[in-house]
């Protein structure tokens, strides 16, 4: 297999690439995203949040919301973590942990960020999770469901 999976275009090999991850990593995966979270920009919503996305050669790549004057122009903590991971060479990608300091409910991801994660693949996991690390587990594929990918404009 192509090492970097840049073959691959523009679908990807999820069904390949095991899904079960180790308590361990999710905790660090989601301890990272916790990590993550303290770089937020965000100085017009006050709103951070934090996410930290598991590569399939198990590289974890972070980012964080970061917002702009011109409001509409922020980036969300997710399409920063991914668009990093991409322009570093991964493409295929087995979970995400997102993060904010809200305690009393996870925090999920918006449309904008699901059709993207959804960009890379169906079939893997979104963990949102809390200050105090517990989480909620979701696949992109329940997060988006009968959605529009790149299969469809072939
Ligand atoms: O899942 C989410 C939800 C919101 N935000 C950001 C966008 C904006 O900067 C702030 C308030 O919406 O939080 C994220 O980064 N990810
Ligand atoms: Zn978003």
């Amino acid at each position: 297999m192509d090492k970097n999976n840049l073959s691959e275009n523009p679908t990807h090999i999820q069904e390949q690439v095991s899904r079960q991850l180790s308590d361990e990593t999710v905790k660090n995966l989601i301890d990272q995203s916790h990590e993550a979270k303290k770089q937020a920009y965000c100085p017009y919503s006050k709103f951070r949040v934090g996410a930290a996305l598991l590569t399939f050669d198990d590289s974890v790549i972070t980012g964080c919301n970061v917002e702009n004057a011109c409001y509409n122009l922020g980036i969300c903590a997710e399409r920063n973590a991914i668009s990093k991971a991409v322009s570093e060479g991964s493409r295929t990608f087995k979970a995400i942990a997102i993060a904010s300091d809200k305690d009393d409910e996870f925090i999920s991801p918006c449309g904008g960020c699901r059709q993207f994660m959804r960009e890379f693949g169906l079939n893997w996991d979104v963990y949102l999770s809390k200050p105090d690390g517990s989480y909620r587990k979701m696949t992109v594929e329940e997060l988006l469901p009968v959605s529009f990918g790149p299969d469809h404009i072939k």
